[in-house]
């Protein structure tokens, strides 16, 4: 394939020990050449490949000096982007990194787009679309676990998994074919029937089981989605604070201290999460408070997970009441704060409400309680333990949607097969099934798509 040479600061915009400038396409390596100045008069165009150089990076008009540098030449196609690679290493700052850069671009390299230089790993066949996807992941990824899933997708686990379903699917349509040029053998069509069913049960149970680690991958990925709500006064915003044990939120024994939603990530043993503290939902003439209620009530629709936090040291009110309501059918942990204060609140009453949900009485003030509730936390989402380890997690709602969508098509196809619908009907709803399954990996996708796809990623990845 025929690409320019592009070029981008593929480390993070901040100072740092090294900054690393990246070029590839045919031209990278007569680019630095040009402009670079070893010791000994050495040439970029004639040293070794995947081989590093000290030296300095200058105008040639003048010879001034512009950086000191080590530069890498890695040829094409042992590299990223099987094209010839050029990093310059240097020192990592901002006017240093740009001044670099600029200078690349001055001689013939083109500014990268946001995940360029993946996506030419990707057009040029290094790996494929859902490999792609999870070197983002990869460095999105804020815990341990969430890392892990990533690698695996990025190691091909679960491209290994969809090509493997997609073969199958290929024999089934070779049967079916077979089965719609000879129709007059009716044993032919009694095989395909059996085979057909009995693989295409395989291919949906197995996709099944792939759908159903999704919830716990999207978590991973994206953290759990919590919400604190309660009253006001109640403690909230000292449970975010004793949660990512930082004062991140401000604590006063005013009732109506947080106005608005403060987001913190927080890792509770392996479970991500996002946590948001919000305004106590109470009726209100304060105009900013009441935007925050609003907002409040806003998240609350979108929470994963909810912590419900009462006070103990107070009766049970009609608003308590009411956040039950509001929250009826979602994952909650009631947490029952305070219980350094005489007991006021009606425990029975809100055993009553809590049924299906597990309770946890803290006080935060005196930092007791907070273990149990980081253990409700985490055996809420992993049952048990569950590892990353060489178990494929569905983490990416693009694969999710299609997996989705292809268990049905070939539910479909079964539920056809089962009701005497002609072959070639059938074979249409697998041929869907195969073609879906290629768009998780990258077959048969559109070109927009790839392009949105990698314009979400970082600059110079
Ligand atoms: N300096 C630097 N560090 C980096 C990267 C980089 O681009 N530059 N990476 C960027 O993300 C990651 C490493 N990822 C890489 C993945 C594949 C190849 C590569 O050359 N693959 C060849 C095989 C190479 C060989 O056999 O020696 C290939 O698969 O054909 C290089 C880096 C992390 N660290
Ligand atoms: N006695 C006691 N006081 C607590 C406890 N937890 C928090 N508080 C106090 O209760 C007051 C309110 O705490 P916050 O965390 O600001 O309460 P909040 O729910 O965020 O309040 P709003 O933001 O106003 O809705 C503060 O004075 C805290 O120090 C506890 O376990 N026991
Ligand atoms: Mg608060």
């Amino acid at each position: 394939m025929e690409f320019d040479t592009i070029a981008a600061i593929s480390t993070p915009m901040g100072e740092g020990a090294i900054a690393i400038v990246r070029l590839s396409g045919d031209d990278s390596i007569k680019i630095a050449d040009q402009i670079f100045r070893g010791i000994g008069g050495k040439r970029l165009t004639e040293v070794s490949t995947h081989t590093i150089h000290y030296g300095h990076l200058i105008d040639p008009r003048t010879e001034q000096v512009i950086e000191e540098v080590m530069v890498s030449i890695m040829k094409g196609p042992k590299t990223f982007t099987k094209e010839d690679v050029v990093e310059i290493n240097c020192h990592g700052g901002i006017v240093s990194v740009n001044r670099v850069l600029q200078h690349v671009l001055a001689y013939g390299a083109r500014l990268a787009e946001p995940g360029e230089f993946t996506k030419r790993a990707f057009l040029n066949g290094r790996i494929d679309l859902s490999q792609a996807e999870a070197v983002m992941d990869l460095i999105r990824a804020k815990t341990d676990r969430a890392m892990n899933v990533a690698l695996g997708q990025m190691e091909g686990r679960l491209s290994k998994l969809i090509r493997g379903l997609r073969q199958e699917i290929l024999e089934i349509l070779a049967h079916v074919e077979v089965n719609i040029d000879y129709p007059e053998y009716d044993d032919v069509e009694e095989m395909t029937h059996n085979m057909l069913l009995e693989k295409a049960i395989y291919v949906r149970d197995e996709l099944k089981k792939l759908l159903q680690t999704s919830q716990q991958g999207k978590i991973l990925r994206e953290g759990l989605s919590t919400v604190i709500v309660g009253r006001p006064n109640v403690g909230k915003s000292s449970l975010l604070n004793s949660l990512v044990q930082e004062n991140k939120a401000i604590v006063t024994d005013i009732p109506g201290t947080t106005r608005d939603v403060i987001e913190e990530y927080v890792n509770v043993r392996g479970v991500p999460l996002r946590l948001l503290d919000t305004a106590g939902i109470r009726e209100t003439e304060d105009i900013v408070e009441r935007i925050g209620v609003e907002k409040s009530r806003q998240v609350l629709k979108e929470a994963d997970l909810i912590l419900l936090v009462l006070n103990y040291g107070d009766q049970f009110t009609k608003e308590d009441e009411n956040l039950f309501e509001a929250v009826k059918g979602m994952d909650v942990i009631v947490i029952v704060n305070k219980t350094d204060l005489t007991q006021k609140i009606d425990m029975e009453r809100v055993k009553e409400l809590a049924r299906e949900h597990k309770i946890v009485t803290t006080s935060l003030l005196e930092d007791r309680g907070v273990d149990e509730l980081e253990e409700a936390i985490s055996s809420l989402f992993f049952e048990g333990s569950i590892e990353a380890g060489d178990m494929t997690y569905l983490s990416n709602s693009r694969h999710i949607a299609l997996i989705g969508q292809s268990l049905h098509t070939i539910e479909e196809a079964i539920n056809g097969v089962e009701i005497g619908t002609p072959i070639d009907i059938v074979q249409i709803d697998i041929t869907r099934t195969w073609e879906l399954l290629g768009e998780v990996i990258g077959d048969s996708v559109h070109e927009s798509l790839i392009d949105q796809l990698f314009s979400q990623f970082c600059l110079g990845k």
